[in-house]
């Protein structure tokens, strides 16, 4: 992606009360219960928002919390709870700076002062919602935060917050703890000090079972996942973050309560939820929130904010279920391969969610992501990876020799474009290489194989009848550069008489390894046939494949694929001499045109 000149410009707050109800309705079906929706004070489109969601009929569901922010100001506390009026569960949230900076810097306020403020808006909000007999039907909460929370005096901090849960007074039905929201505003310092205050905080702000305390972590250090992880684990029950750590304020309940602002823009961002979210998944606990379809949620987060998830964003960036390295791809393909021999995948997924597969923390297909998009092949890229693809396009289990083979020859053509090489390039050039989609050199037309009855089988020392070699003889037809070819060779099976027909060529070709497997099953198997040969003289090695219904036939192909491949890697040698003893009748044109390049004509 270019870089951009002026990045900000492009960054924009939702569009549209459209794209923002969109991105309600999306959060509310991945599973958030707690969602703080606007900042009614500020504008009258977030009020409009908030009352449209309201007034809707079945856009809110039961059990999701609509949340809004407000300053502690009486005049818009006023405003935020009138936008909230007729909602079924609403949590009013309001904020005031506690740190000794802000209260010098920003309100001119001494610590009283500001406890005196919060606990007077707490009150406001109190007499208009729970103590306001006209709002019963509404399921009321309330959450306060002391903003700048990390850069707060502990003492002092648990003093206003005390005071702040007095003024809200008693919990009603259970369950409805008056929530203390704890900003690291600024992430200030490394994330076991955020840990260690919100512990501090747990262990002193008294009758703990009746707060919820909740974690508002930004990543300015870039050490936000961290700080609410290690601060869950100090005693904290909540998290208020963004998916993606922008767009929108949410917030996470241990057991899947969520919310968010309409907030677009805090530097660094808040708390990425994604990232919480599928920590705890690939740890194999539910974070009750579904991101089976990653793709759709980033591709609706950067429609709705013009801002681009990166590339390598933890879970959801496009290259983090990509492996280029060589070893890395081969340790994955191993993976696929081995862990279910080897017992190590399981029925429960949440028993043993993705165990024994190296480099990948999550089955990319939990989330939305293709086995496919995984092995991803460069310079850097081994045999490994190449055979995974291949397995996974072509369905074809090449052998390790094969596989050592082509990968050269994706090594060369890597180099060469001097980029990434497709799947579909790959699969591409694997066809080209061994003559899959035609072979010009040496094509069967016709064959029938034939028993040799002109002698009575010998048995050779240590052979019984049922081990003992028959002699076949090959006759075929083939295309040879264009030109029909008939020709004759014996031997003890179809491809060893293939073998001696070929000499009569001058291609002098020894069968060194073979290999052959199903591809499909049922009225559409194939079989896929891999040779290795040497050449008689050369020594040299080439390697064919072969496919076809027919498994003799494909094994021939196979064989013609690899005299073809010894062709190409030789295009001067004189390999076709026809032989005295050739059944071709007339010297057929293909020879003189490789004997005139052998001769540098
Ligand atoms: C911590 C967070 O990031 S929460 C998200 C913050 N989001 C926003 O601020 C976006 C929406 N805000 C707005 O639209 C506006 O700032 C409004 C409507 C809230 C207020 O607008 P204005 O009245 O024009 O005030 P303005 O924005 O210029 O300044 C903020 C005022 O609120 C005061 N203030 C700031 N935070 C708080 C607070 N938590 N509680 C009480 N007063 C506060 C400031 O001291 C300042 O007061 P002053 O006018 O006496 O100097
Ligand atoms: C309002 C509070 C929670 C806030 O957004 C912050 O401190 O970052």
């Amino acid at each position: 992606m270019p870089m951009l000149k002026e990045p900000w410009k492009k960054y924009k707050p939702f569009k549209s009360g459209e794209e923002k109800w969109r991105y309600f309705k999306m959060l509310c079906e991945l599973g958030y219960k707690e969602i703080e929706v606007s900042f009614p004070s500020a504008s009258q489109t977030d009020y409009d928002f908030t009352r449209r969601l309201i007034e809707t009929p079945g856009a809110v569901p039961d059990d999701v919390f609509l949340q809004v922010l407000s300053p502690c100001r009486p005049d818009l506390i006023q405003r935020t709870v009138d936008s909230v009026r007729g909602a079924k569960n609403a949590i009013i949230h309001i904020y005031l700076a506690t740190s000794a900076c802000f209260r010098q810097v920003v309100f001119g306020y001494t610590e009283e002062q500001t406890l005196e403020l919060a606990v007077e808006c707490t009150k406001l909000v109190r007499s208009l919602t729970k103590d306001d007999p006209s709002t019963s039907g509404t399921n009321w909460q309330f959450e306060f935060s002391p903003e700048t929370f990390s850069d707060t005096d502990p003492d002092y901090v648990v003093r206003v917050c005390q005071a702040v849960k007095a003024a809200w007074g008693p919990n009603g039905e259970a369950g409805d703890q008056i929530i203390l929201n704890l900003p690291a505003t600024v992430e200030l310092a490394t994330p076991n000090v955020y840990a260690d205050l919100v512990e501090s905080f747990c262990n002193n702000i008294g009758d703990r079972n009746d707060v919820c305390i909740s974690l508002h972590p930004h990543n300015d250090r870039g050490c936000g996942i961290a700080a609410a992880e290690l601060a869950q684990m100090a005693g904290a029950d909540r998290v208020e973050g963004c998916l993606f750590g922008f767009v929108s304020v949410f917030i996470l309940k241990a057991h899947g309560r969520l919310l968010t602002t309409n907030s677009n823009g805090e530097r660094t961002g808040n708390v990425d939820l994604v990232t919480l979210a599928l920590n705890l998944y690939t740890q194999g606990v539910s974070p009750n929130i579904d991101f089976s379809n990653l793709n759709a949620v980033i591709d609706m987060v950067e429609s709705c904010t013009k801002i681009p998830v990166h590339q390598r964003a933890p879970y959801g960036g496009s290259l983090v279920c990509a492996a280029f390295s060589g070893s890395h791809q081969d340790a994955i393909k191993k993976g696929f391969q081995n862990r279910k021999r080897l017992g190590l995948t399981s029925q429960d997924p949440w028993n043993d969610p993705w165990n024994g597969m190296p480099y990948l923390p999550l089955d990319p297909q939990d989330i939305g992501r293709n086995y496919e998009a995984i092995i991803r092949v460069n310079s850097q890229s081994g045999k490994g990876g190449i055979a995974f693809i291949l397995q996974a396009k072509l369905h074809l289990d090449l052998p390790r020799g094969l596989q050592v083979a082509f990968s050269k020859v994706v090594q060369r053509r890597t180099e060469e474009v001097g980029r990434e090489l497709l799947a579909h390039e790959i699969t591409n050039l694997f066809k080209t290489t061994y003559f899959l989609h035609k072979n010009p050199y040496f094509s069967l037309l016709d064959y029938n194989i034939t028993p040799d009855r002109s002698a009575s089988p010998m048995l050779a020392p240590g052979q019984t009848q049922d081990t003992k070699s028959l002699i076949r003889i090959f006759d075929g037809v083939i295309l040879v550069n264009g030109e029909e070819v008939k020709l004759r060779g014996r031997g003890n099976g179809p491809l060893s008489s293939m073998v001696a027909a070929l000499k009569e060529v001058g291609v002098d070709l020894d069968i060194h390894d073979y290999k052959e497997h199903a591809i499909g099953e049922g009225g559409n198997v194939k079989a896929a046939s891999y040779i290795e040969c040497k050449h008689t003289h050369s020594n040299q090695i080439v390697w064919g494949v072969g496919i076809h219904e027919d498994v003799v036939q494909s094994s021939l192909i196979a064989l013609l694929s690899a005299a073809s491949s010894f062709v190409t890697s030789r295009p001067t040698s004189p390999i076709l001499k026809p032989t005295t003893n050739t059944i071709v009748q007339d010297k057929p044109k293909f020879i003189s045109i490789l004997e005139e390049k052998a001769n540098g004509m």
